[in-house]
Formats: structure tokens, sequence, C-alpha cells
């Protein structure tokens, strides 16, 4: 679903350039207010799984104010994507070497289908983006793997993280380091 073009944009989660408050409201109610960095759903409220929790917790009065949200709160966009990130590097490292093409023609359907389900809808549209950019490719683990890293350093960089070593993929994700200390 595209965004409402008469809703005010609500500020990409991560753009350190972001706008001090985001708007909601649409035609004749007055837009309410919210503090820097809270990311409005489509529906144009505050959007938790778009947000940081240090955003977050800046606009709720609860116990929330801690650095950390207790465990069992719904997830922020960092934990989200931590989560979402280990399934999905997860997936290429049990990914067939081989694969038959039944099975890259079900890996390619998960991912688009991934892409417009992902719950932070500003994250989503621009791995939808990357996606129409960079066609998923699921010839082999290798190939879906470093595809899978690239892409993951795309939204290192648009969020001013450091870029991951795509030769050590395998490492992090699948065998554990040299150095043996994962074994
Ligand atoms: C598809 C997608 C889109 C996202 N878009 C946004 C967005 O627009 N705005 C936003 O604020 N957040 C977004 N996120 C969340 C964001 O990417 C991070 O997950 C979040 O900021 C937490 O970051 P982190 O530093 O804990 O490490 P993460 O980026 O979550 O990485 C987890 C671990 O993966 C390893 N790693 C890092 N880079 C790579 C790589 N290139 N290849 C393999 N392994 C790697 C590292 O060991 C790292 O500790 C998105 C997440 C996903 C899954």
């Amino acid at each position: 679903m595209a965004a409402d073009s008469t809703e005010p944009k609500p500020a990409p989660a991560g753009d350190p350039a972001a706008d001090s408050a985001a708007a909601a409201g649409t035609g004749t109610e007055p837009p309410k207010k919210f503090p820097k960095g809270v990311v409005l759903g489509k529906d144009g409220k505050p959007c938790r799984t778009c947000t940081s929790f240090a955003s977050w917790a800046t606009q709720t009065k609860s116990a929330l104010k801690a650095s950390a949200p207790p465990k069992d709160c719904p997830p922020d966009v960092e934990q989200l994507g931590r989560s979402t990130w280990t399934l999905l590097h997860s997936i290429a490292a049990t990914y067939p070497p081989t694969p038959t093409p039944k099975e890259q023609a079900d890996l390619k359907s998960f991912m688009h289908l991934f892409s417009k389900l992902y719950p932070c809808w500003v994250c989503a549209e621009d791995f939808q983006a990357y996606l129409r950019k960079q066609e998923v490719r699921t010839r082999s683990r290798d190939e879906f793997g470093n595809w899978l890293c690239e892409a993951h350093n795309e939204v290192n960089r648009k969020l001013g993280k450091p870029t991951f070593d795509c030769s050590k993929w395998e490492e992090r994700w699948r065998t554990g380091w040299k150095d043996g200390r994962c074994d």
C-alpha cells in the first residue's frame, strides 16, 4: 500500500537528518506532533517497528524511560532488524550449494513476499526498491549469501554503520570464525 499523499511524510527510520518532529493528521484535525525520530505508520500513528526504542521512549510516560525495554515488549526497529538479519543470513547458510530450480524459485518468491510483509514499512519500501535494482541471486548458497551480504551492507550504508566484509559471511553465519571461538 502506498503512503497517502495527503499525509505528511514521516521521517525515515535511522535518518540522522530527520526532521525534528513528525506530524500526523488529515485535513480537519490539527496535526499531532511527535518527537524527533518517531516514524509514523501509514495510519498516521507512531509505528513502533519503524522507530528505535530510544526515540519511542521519548513519547511514552512509563518505565520505558529506562535504557532498554523489558525483554517481553514488542520489538523496536533495531531488535526487529537484528532478529530478521539473523533469520535471513541463517537461511543463506542452510541454502543448498547447488539448489534445484524449485528451491531457487521458492527462495526468490520468499524474498519478494518478505519485502512486502516486513513490519517496518519504510524499511520495506527501500528494500523493495533494492530488489528492483539488484535482482535476488539464488543459483547457489555462495551466490545468495553474497547477494544478501551486499543487501545488508546497503542498509548499513544508509544508516551510517560500517560495512561488513562479505568474504567473511560464511564464517559469521555458517561455519563460525576461523579462530575457533564459536566451536
Ligand atoms: C530488510 C531490512 C531493512 C532494514 N531497513 C532499515 C531502515 O530503513 N532503517 C532502520 O533504522 N533500520 C533498518 N533495518 C534494521 C537495521 O538493518 C539493523 O538491523 C538495526 O539497526 C540493528 O543493527 P545492529 O547494529 O544491531 O546490526 P544488524 O545490522 O542488525 O546486523 C546484525 C549482525 O549481522 C552482522 N552483519 C552486519 N552487516 C552484515 C552484512 N552485510 N552481511 C552479513 N552480516 C552482517 C554483524 O555481525 C551484526 O552484528 C532493516 C532491517 C532489515 C532486515
